[in-house]
């Protein structure tokens, strides 16, 4: 197997099980958010996958996340790259609010629009289109020639950042985005052709 990528957004977090908007902030997993964490890795080993090469955001929650993975797959030693551009959207003034406090004081569609939408961002925070912005650079420049060189390659981040590439690898509109959502722990595979085009993608534990 090879020209293999994996995406992975982050375990539950302890801001995520307290349902507030997380952003730059930097809360670790959850005792739960550690055991998807260990069940991804271990699908993963089950179904044969090894990696190359790893690539992880600046927050605790991705990186522990990988950690997880690599220690159930016993591939502890391979490199891992760390980046900003990978860090989830930036929420702005939102974070550290609870989401269904934020919807009675803004409105349910509102937030909606807010959580969901590519070109609407919260107040002082980014849109999709920002945090596409920084994360679709930095796979074409970082990520991409690695599979093209044949390697497989895991990527492990966040709901947005990774949803911000997904538009990219699945071919989703703005209105397609809108209702792609990533559970915590699920890793998502890609493979590749030999000119970089997506021929097969599926969600393991889906
Ligand atoms: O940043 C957050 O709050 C979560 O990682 C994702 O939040 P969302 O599901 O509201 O985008």
């Amino acid at each position: 197997m090879e020209r293999t990528l994996v995406l992975v957004r982050h375990g539950q977090s302890e801001w995520n099980l307290k349902n507030l908007f997380t952003g730059w902030k930097d809360p670790d997993l959850t005792e739960l958010g550690i055991e998807e964490a260990k069940k991804a890795g271990a699908r993963l080993q089950h179904d044969g996958y090894r990696f190359d090469l790893a690539f992880t955001s600046e927050l605790v929650r991705a990186q522990h996340t990988l950690n997880l993975i690599l220690e159930e797959l016993g591939q502890t030693g391979i490199p891992i790259r760390y980046d900003i551009a990978l860090n989830e959207r930036d929420y702005g003034d939102l974070s550290g609010l609870n989401k269904e406090e934020a919807a009675k004081n803004w409105g349910e569609e509102q937030v909606h629009t807010w959580r969901r939408s590519f070109a609407v961002a919260p107040p002082g925070g980014e849109s999709l289109r920002d945090t596409l912005a920084r994360t679709l650079p930095y796979y074409v420049r970082e990520i991409l020639p690695e599979v093209l060189s044949g390697k497989n390659v895991i990527v492990t981040a966040h709901g947005n950042s990774l949803r911000a590439l997904i538009m990219v690898l699945e071919g989703l509109s703005p209105d397609g985005i809108v209702a792609r959502e990533l559970e915590t722990g699920r890793p998502m595979v890609y493979q590749f052709d030999a000119v970089g085009r997506v021929i097969e993608h599926k969600d393991l534990l889906a």
